[in-house]
C-alpha cells in the first residue's frame, strides 16, 4: 500500500532540473517530523515549508499496488509530449518507495527523480537523486547527483557534506515555513543573501532558489 498526500503536474522548481515539466508525487509521511504543528519545534526538521499529513491532497489516495500507483501519475503527465519525470517527494519518499514502484514508473515510461533527507538507503534505479541533509540527522546516502542543502542550518554546515559523492551542491535559502510568496518572505530575503555570500567564498557550492514559489505556479 502506498500513501499519496498530492500529485501534481508541475515545473521542478529547485537544483539542478528547474525548469523542467514533472509529476510530483509527493508521499505521506516523514522520519523527522510528525508533521504537526504543535510538534514542529522538538522536532528534527523543524523548518519544513510542506503538508505531508494524509492523503486528502490534489489527486492523493492510497493505492495497493505499484502498478496502480503509476498509472495514476502517469494520467497527469501531458499526452504524446516529450519524456515523463516523475518526481518523488514527501514527506520522506524512502519511507515508501521501492524498487517495484520504480520498476511499475520505468513501465510508464517515466524517468524518477527523487528527494529525499538522505537518511534512509535508497533502492537501486532512481534516475536523479537529489539529497538534502537536516540537522544532525545522519546522512546514509553516500553517492547521489545532486546534494540540495537549506541553508543556514547551525547543525547542518554545509563542510560536513562535501564527502557526499555528487554532480552538484547546492544551496537553498532556507524560506519561511509558512506558505508566503517569494519576494514577500523577509526570512527568506536574509537567508539568500548569506547563501550567496556562501557561495561566493566556497565556490563549490551553487545558489538555487525556489523557482515555482517566485513564479507562483505551487
Ligand atoms: C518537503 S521536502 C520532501 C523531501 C525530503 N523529505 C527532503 O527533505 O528532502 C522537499 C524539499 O524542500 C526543501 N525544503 C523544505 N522546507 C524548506 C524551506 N523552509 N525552505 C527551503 N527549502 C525547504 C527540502 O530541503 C527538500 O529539498
Ligand atoms: N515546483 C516544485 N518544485 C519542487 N522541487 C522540490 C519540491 C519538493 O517539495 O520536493 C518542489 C515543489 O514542491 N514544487
Ligand atoms: S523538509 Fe523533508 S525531512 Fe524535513 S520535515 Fe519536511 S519532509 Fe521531512
Ligand atoms: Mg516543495
Amino acid at each position: 500500500m502506498y500513501r499519496v498526500k498530492e500529485a501534481f503536474y508541475t515545473l521542478q522548481g529547485e537544483g539542478a532540473q528547474s525548469g523542467r515539466a514533472a509529476v510530483f508525487c509527493r508521499f505521506s509521511k516523514c522520519n523527522l517530523w510528525n508533521g504537526r504543528e504543535q510538534d514542529r519545534a522538538a522536532a528534527v526538521c523543524n523548518f519544513c515549508d510542506t503538508d505531508f499529513v494524509g492523503t486528502d491532497g490534489q489527486n492523493g489516495g492510497r493505492f495497493e499496488t505499484a502498478d496502480a500507483l503509476a498509472n495514476h501519475i502517469r494520467q497527469l503527465w501531458p499526452a504524446g509530449e516529450g519524456r515523463p519525470y516523475v518526481v518523488c517527494t514527501g514527506g520522506e519518499p524512502l519511507l515508501q518507495l521501492d524498487e517495484a514502484l520504480i520498476a511499475a514508473f520505468h513501465q510508464a515510461g517515466f524517468e524518477v527523480g527523487v528527494e529525499t533527507n538522505g537518511t534512509l538507503p535508497a533502492p537501486a534505479g532512481i534516475d536523479w537523486l537529489c539529497v538534502s541533509p537536516k540537522a544532525d540527522a545522519e546522512v546514509v546516502i553516500r553517492e547521489c547527483n545532486e546534494v540540495k542543502l537549506v541553508y543556514p542550518q547551525p547543525l547542518a554546515l554545509p563542510e560536513r557534506f562535501t564527502d557526499i559523492q555528487a554532480e552538484h551542491y547546492f544551496l537553498s535559502p532556507m524560506a519561511s515555513p509558512s506558505l508566503l510568496e517569494g519576494g514577500l518572505d523577509p526570512v527568506k530575503q536574509s537567508n539568500t543573501r548569506k547563501a550567496t555570500d556562501y557561495c561566493l567564498k566556497h565556490p563549490r557550492w551553487r545558489l538555487t532558489l525556489q523557482m515555482h514559489k517566485i513564479v507562483g505556479i505551487d
